[in-house]
């Protein structure tokens, strides 16, 4: 704590960084000394390009250029950005951006050379889908595209922390050897964040479930909402839940690997709380009307379990139990699921 006493500029990279996240500032703020400081700022510079990303009210050709630029914007002291429309929720890291980038100067080379590259990968994927051929409707075709999307703005994080979690020298340099395994990691936490917030999602006009999934059950996106139609919505939202689950053995696989303990519950506390979020939403139609978020207390519980292996794959077997309790004979992908929840995937 002496530290941010000594650099007002990195008190407030912390500050923004508890502004900015919910789920991810605690698990950052407990990492060990070398990596906390370069996992926070590789969080702030993606949430930064992020929130230039999210942002519906900005013109397509100047986002475009932002995304693409922004592994060389985060070399420019000084820059901020001040055209996010007023409701975009985090267009105060912009505003304050020069601080970011101060931060991120006084970084060793080797973790701003990480960041600067997956920053580079994630900006030109997401300028390239905010302006594919999909662009009209901002829907995702085929699985194809949606495994893509989801490896841009997740997969990508995977890779950049399995890199700085091997060059800090807390964890082994092979944790970075198998990027399906770090692709994984990201994929699982953004494709179930993804079916959670379809209503909000929906309300905002973006759409990110793979139409080669919801065509099989909708003719258009939004008719799942309506009440008349509920039991194909429910064989929908199994569909994305089963396409979820198949990542779960690699999840297990990679957590199965770290040996620091900072990192391991770093690693695992975003992946306990998905698993428990995919319980809550399978087989759940309030998915369809509002956000639906698991609550305080079990979210407390699972935090204080999530400490070794062990207890991550007990946590695991508990949730897939409750998918496989909340599944319906009635639900055309009844036995896709129940083959899916039955597997010894969690031998891992
Ligand atoms: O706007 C929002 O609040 C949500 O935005 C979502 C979106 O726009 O799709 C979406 O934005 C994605 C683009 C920016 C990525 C920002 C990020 C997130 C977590 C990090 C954790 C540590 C270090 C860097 C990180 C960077 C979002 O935040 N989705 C949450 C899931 C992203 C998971 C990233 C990730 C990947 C692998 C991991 C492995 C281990 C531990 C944490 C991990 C975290
Ligand atoms: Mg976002
Ligand atoms: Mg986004």
């Amino acid at each position: 704590q002496k530290a941010l006493e000594a650099d007002p500029s990195k008190k407030l990279c912390y500050y923004y960084l508890n502004k900015t996240s919910r789920s991810f500032a605690a698990v950052i703020q407990e990492l060990d000394d070398d990596l906390r400081d370069a996992i926070c700022l590789f969080y702030l510079v993606l949430r930064g390009l992020d929130t230039i990303e999210d942002d519906m009210s900005l013109d397509l050709e100047q986002k475009v250029k932002l995304l693409r630029s922004f592994d060389t914007i985060i070399y420019q002291k000084g820059w901020t950005f001040n055209d996010n429309g007023p409701n975009e929720k985090d267009r105060d890291l912009l505003v304050h951006f020069d601080v970011v980038i101060d931060e991120f100067l006084r970084l060793k080379p080797g973790f701003q050379k990480v960041i600067a590259e997956i920053t580079r990968l994630m900006g030109n994927g997401m300028a390239d889908y905010a302006t594919g051929e999909h662009r009209e409707n901002t829907s995702v075709a085929t699985i194809k595209d949606f495994d893509l999307y989801c490896h841009y703005v997740a997969g990508l994080v995977g890779y950049g922390l399995s890199d700085l979690f091997a060059a800090s020298g807390l964890e082994d340099p092979s944790i970075a050897d198998d990027k399906t395994l770090s692709n994984c990691m990201g994929m699982f936490l953004q494709k179930t964040n993804i079916i959670r917030d379809y209503r909000e999602d929906l309300d905002d006009g973006r759409q990110f479930w793979p139409k080669e999934i919801w065509g099989n059950y909708a003719e258009n996106f939004g008719d799942l909402i309506r009440s008349d139609h509920l039991e194909k919505s429910r064989a929908c939202l199994s569909a994305m839940v089963l396409n979820v689950l198949e990542l779960v053995p690699d999840v297990l696989t990679y957590l199965s690997k770290i040996q620091n303990q900072s990192v391991f519950n770093f690693c695992a506390i975003p992946q306990v709380m998905a698993i428990s979020t995919l319980a809550l939403v399978f087989n759940n139609l309030d998915v369809y009307q509002r956000n639906v978020k698991i609550r305080k207390g079990e979210a407390v519980k699972l935090i204080l379990a999530s400490t070794d292996m062990d207890n991550v794959i007990a946590i695991f077997r508990e949730y897939i139990q409750v998918i496989s309790q909340k599944n319906e004979t009635t639900d055309p992908n009844f036995l896709k699921i129940s083959m899916a929840v039955g597997k010894d995937f969690l031998g891992a």
